[in-house]
């Protein structure tokens, strides 16, 4: 009765485990910092590793709604996870926070799907416009095969090529466990300005290991894309390879607000290591859960959670943000962000802003 429950289900193990410690981490330090009581009541976060594989994620999800009567489910690391538990948080009536996925669609699967991620449409788009500006006429792409991947290329794509750049080569690798090395070797031997590289968090390191390996830093070859290949918690660990990197993306642990500075040192002091995008899309989940269950003075129902979500705005360590109340999407600032060493560190450095970008990939509009 005076208790809140919040199923958070994310990949705590295999190749997209980084997504959720980020995620976990990031719910703990808030609880810490603003209590586990809300509107008079205790919240409980039930944590459910779906090691990323949709069918853990929709028996996670049916489990937590039917036996432990969860208010709302939250998480999801990947496209496909969040658009497992779609139907099922339909049919319940139960707030499906997505904190990690990015591909258009998830928000109109499903009524009950609040989103405090990104979409990979809103940073691609604006590199691909920034890309044609600034020089870069022919352009390889590298994306992951599959919803975001396919996402980043599609909106990337046209911009580029309305600005008047050419795409010279497409290649797609795997999800799990891609070896980038064969298409490196053929992107050097196809001498473009630019590669444009969609990975999910947790693969950045290891493709720039392999790029510098190569010896792609050192041919003049630009690495560009939406940010998640520079993902603060790894990019400090990619070596001068990563300097110079322009990417375009919603988070940068460089990111110069008061927010954000306290939000990094807090994270780094209580987890030892520097919050990345996930982590961000996790501390607004669960903001977002707490506020609306204020503002509904505790009901716990879905409609009322839902209707007290749409349209709330609030300062993010991303910096200021809302939920669109016509598609339940994350309405945020878009940053241009370039490596630099900074005090003997890799960080993401700032330096253009969009204000407000919605999502550009719905459907319906
Ligand atoms: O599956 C996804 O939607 C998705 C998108 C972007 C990421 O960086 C990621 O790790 C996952």
């Amino acid at each position: 009765e005076d208790t809140f429950k919040v199923g958070l289900i994310v990949p705590m193990t295999g190749g997209q485990a980084s997504t959720g410690k980020q995620i976990d981490n990031a719910i703990k330090l808030y609880i810490k910092k603003h209590g586990d009581t809300v509107a008079g009541k205790k919240i409980e976060v039930i944590l459910k590793d779906d090691a990323a594989i949709p069918d853990n994620t929709k028996r996670l999800a049916q489990e937590l709604i039917v036996n432990d009567k969860v208010n709302v489910i939250a998480g999801f690391g990947i496209t496909p996870a969040a658009l497992a538990a779609a139907p099922l948080a339909t049919q319940a009536k139960v707030p499906e926070i997505v904190m990690a996925a990015g591909t258009s669609i998830i928000t109109e699967r499903s009524p009950y799907i609040v989103r405090t991620s990104f979409t990979l449409a809103q940073s691609s788009i604006i590199i691909g416009d920034w890309a044609a500006k600034n020089g870069i006429k022919k352009v390889a792409t590298l994306t992951s095969d599959y919803a975001p991947g396919n996402d980043a290329l599609a909106f990337f794509k046209e911009r580029f090529t309305a600005g008047g750049g050419e795409i010279v080569e497409e290649i797609k690798v795997p999800l799990a466990n891609p070896d980038f090395a064969p298409f490196l070797q053929r992107m050097k031997d196809a001498k473009p300005d630019a590669m444009f590289v969609f990975v999910p968090a947790g693969q950045g390191g290891n493709f720039m290991k392999q790029f510098a390996e190569r010896g792609l830093d050192k041919s003049g070859i630009k690495v560009i894309g939406p940010g998640d290949v520079m993902d603060d918690d790894l990019l400090n660990s990619m070596g001068d390879a990563a300097l110079g990197v322009v990417t375009a993306h919603m988070y940068s642990a460089a990111h110069p607000s008061a927010m954000n500075k306290e939000f990094v040192a807090a994270y780094k002091k209580e987890f030892g290591q520097r919050p990345g995008f996930m982590a961000v899309g996790g501390y607004d989940g669960i903001h977002l859960v707490f506020e609306a269950l204020k503002k509904t003075g505790g009901k716990a129902d879905g409609d009322s959670l839902i209707a007290a979500m749409k349209g709330m705005k609030w300062e993010s360590p991303r910096g200021p943000i809302s939920i669109d109340p016509e598609t339940r999407d994350i309405v945020q600032n878009i940053y241009i962000r370039k490596v630099e060493k900074v005090d003997g560190e890799l960080y993401n450095i700032e330096f253009a802003k969009f204000d407000a970008v919605k999502d550009p990939g719905k459907t319906k509009k």
